[in-house]
């Protein structure tokens, strides 16, 4: 793996996936879609999530319905996977283990 910009192989893109298991591979974008118990636990998540995607500047795309929020994390500029998106993933699964189920 070279720079954070870089793209992933399918290697490695398997491999950060077998650690997320929440997480599926679609159009080289890493998907996680989860339920939470209402509209306002699924706003603060996405809150969260913002607060982090902005420190980081790097952004999921968000999807939210009523309670039940998609996240898709892939890099823009780099047209797929990076290491960038493993992370954020990461962060993201971070805060959904801190919300009551
Ligand atoms: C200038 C700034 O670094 C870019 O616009 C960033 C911001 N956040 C981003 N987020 C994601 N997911 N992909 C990007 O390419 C991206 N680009």
């Amino acid at each position: 793996m070279g720079t954070m910009a870089e793209l992933l192989s399918d290697e490695d893109i398997g491999k950060a996936l077998g650690a997320l298991s929440e997480w599926r591979l679609e159009a080289a974008t890493l998907v996680r879609e989860v339920e939470l118990a209402d509209f306002p636990h699924a706003i603060q998540v996405v809150n969260r999530v913002a607060e982090i995607a902005e420190n980081d500047n790097h952004h999921p795309d968000i999807d939210i319905r009523w309670r039940t929020l998609t996240f898709r994390c892939s890099t823009h500029s780099a047209g797929g996977i990076t290491a960038l998106d493993v992370s954020l993933a990461q962060e993201i699964e971070g805060v959904l283990e801190a919300m009551p189920a």
